[in-house]
C-alpha cells in the first residue's frame, strides 16, 4: 500500500512560507479565494476523498459552534501548544491542555 506524505507537503515552507503561521491571506489573490495546485489536503486523482464536502461541512459547524458558545485560552503558567503533530493515518494533533471559559 502506498500512502502520500500529506502533512509534510502541506507544510512545505518552499510550497507554503512560513507554513506554521496562520495566514489566510495566503489563498486570496485580489480579494477571491485562490488555491494553488500544491494545495490537496483531500488528496487529487482517483482516489481523491470522496467526503470532503462532508468534512468540511462538519468541520464549520463544529469550529463556529465551539467559538460561539466558549473562549479558548492558553492554560496559566503553561507554555502553548506544541506545534507538532501525532503521526496516524491522518496527522493529529499532540495533546495540550487550554482554559475553556463558558461564553453563555
Ligand atoms: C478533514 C477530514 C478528511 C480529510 C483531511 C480526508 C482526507 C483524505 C485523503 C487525503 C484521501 C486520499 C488518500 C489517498 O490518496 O489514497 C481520502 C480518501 C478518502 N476519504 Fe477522506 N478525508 C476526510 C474526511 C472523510 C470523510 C468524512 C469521509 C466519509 C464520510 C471520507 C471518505 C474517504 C474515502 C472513502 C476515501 C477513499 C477514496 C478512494 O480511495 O477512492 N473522508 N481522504
Amino acid at each position: 500500500m502506498v500512502v502520500s506524505n500529506f502533512p509534510n507537503i502541506l507544510m512545505d515552507p518552499e510550497l507554503f512560507p512560513e507554513p506554521y503561521g496562520f495566514k489566510p491571506e495566503r489563498f486570496i489573490v485580489d480579494g477571491k479565494l485562490s488555491l494553488p495546485d500544491t494545495f490537496f489536503p483531500f488528496g487529487i486523482s482517483k482516489h481523491r476523498c470522496m467526503g470532503d464536502v462532508l468534512a468540511k461541512c462538519n468541520m464549520f459547524m463544529f469550529i463556529t459552534t465551539m467559538l460561539q458558545r466558549f473562549t479558548f485560552l492558553p492554560c496559566p503558567g503553561e507554555p502553548l501548544p506544541s506545534l507538532d503533530h501525532v503521526d496516524g493515518a491522518t496527522a493529529s494533533a499532540a495533546p495540550f491542555n487550554t482554559l475553556v471559559i463558558s461564553r453563555m
